[in-house]
C-alpha cells in the first residue's frame, strides 16, 4: 500500500545546526501517528516542513501521490494536509462559529445547486463539527472566552473544516486542564472515526499519545531513533534511555 504522506530524507538546517537529518517518515490513510522525542529533537521542525511552513533544505515530500515539496502552505492545505500549533491560534474577538468558518474551503464542501449554497453548506458543516466536539452550545460566544481546552477543540475544528486527509497536531494537550485530557482524547477519537482522517500527534504527554496512536515515531537529535506500535516502542531500551526514562 502506498502511504498517504511520505517524507524522504528530509533535511532542515538552521545555520550550522542540523535540525532534521535525512528523516524518512510516512503516514497511512486513516492512521494515528504519535511523534515524540526530547526537547529540540526536531518534532516541530518536521511538522513545519511537512505542512510547508518551512522549506526543507533537502528531501522530498509527497501527499497522496503528489509532490508537495516547496509548495505554499495554502496549496498543501487545499491538497489535504492541515495542522494546529503549539499555541492555540484562535481569534478571540470572533465568535466560535466565525473562527470555524475562517478555514472553510468552498471547493471541497458539497452543495446542491440552489437548494444548498456553499455558505449554507459551510455553516452546516461548522455546526456539525462544533456539536461533535461539544462546543455547539458555545457557537455564538467569543472564542476568547473559551477555556484552554475548548480553544484546542476549536482549533481542531478549524483544521478539520476543509475536509483534510491528514491533520497534524502540535502539542494537542498543552494548555488543557489535566482533568479534561481524557475528554480531549474522546473528541479526537470521534473526529477520527467520523471524518476518516489521519492524525500526526506531536506530544510530550506520553500517556495521551501512547493511548491514541497506532504507531509511534521517536526523534532524537534530528534523526529517527525508533518507530513501531506503542507497546514495542515503550519497551525499547534506547527510547527509555533517550526519552521515556528521563
Ligand atoms: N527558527 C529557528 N532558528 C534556529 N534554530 C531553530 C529554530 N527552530 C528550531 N530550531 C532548533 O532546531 C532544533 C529542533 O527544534 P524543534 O523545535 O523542531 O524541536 P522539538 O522536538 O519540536 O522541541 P520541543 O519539544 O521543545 O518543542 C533545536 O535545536 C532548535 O533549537
Amino acid at each position: 500500500m502506498t502511504a498517504l504522506l511520505t517524507a524522504e530524507r528530509v533535511t532542515c538546517r538552521f545555520g550550522g545546526l542540523v535540525a532534521l537529518d535525512a528523516v524518512d517518515f510516512h503516514v497511512d490513510a486513516g492512521e494515528i501517528v504519535g511523534l515524540i522525542g526530547p526537547n529540540g529533537s526536531g518534532k516541530s521542525t518536521l511538522l513545519s516542513c511537512l505542512s510547508a511552513g518551512r522549506r526543507a533544505d533537502d528531501g522530498r515530500i509527497r501527499l497522496d501521490g503528489k509532490d508537495i515539496t516547496g509548495r505554499r502552505p495554502s496549496t498543501v492545505a487545499r491538497l489535504g494536509l492541515t495542522r494546529t500549533f503549539q499555541d492555540a491560534r484562535v481569534f478571540g474577538e470572533l465568535t466560535v462559529t466565525e473562527n470555524a468558518l475562517l478555514s472553510r474551503d468552498w471547493t471541497r464542501l458539497p452543495s446542491f445547486g440552489l437548494l444548498r449554497s456553499p455558505e449554507r453548506a459551510a455553516r452546516e458543516r461548522a455546526a456539525g463539527l462544533l456539536d461533535l466536539v461539544g462546543l455547539g452550545g458555545m457557537a455564538r460566544e467569543k472564542a476568547g472566552s473559551l477555556s484552554g481546552g475548548q480553544q484546542r477543540l476549536l482549533e481542531l475544528v478549524m483544521a478539520i473544516m476543509p475536509g483534510p486527509k491528514v491533520v497534524m497536531l502540535d502539542e494537542a494537550t498543552s494548555g488543557v486542564n489535566p482533568a479534561l485530557i481524557a475528554e480531549l482524547s474522546e473528541h479526537l477519537r470521534l473526529l477520527h472515526r467520523e471524518e476518516n482522517v489521519a492524525f500526526v500527534i506531536v506530544e510530550h504527554n506520553v500517556g495521551f499519545v501512547f493511548g491514541m496512536a497506532d504507531r509511534i515515531v521517536v526523534l532524537q537529535q534530528g534523526r529517527v531513533l525508533a518507530e513501531g506500535p506503542p507497546d514495542e516502542v515503550k519497551s525499547n531500551q534506547e527510547v527509555i534511555d533517550a526519552y521515556l526514562g528521563a
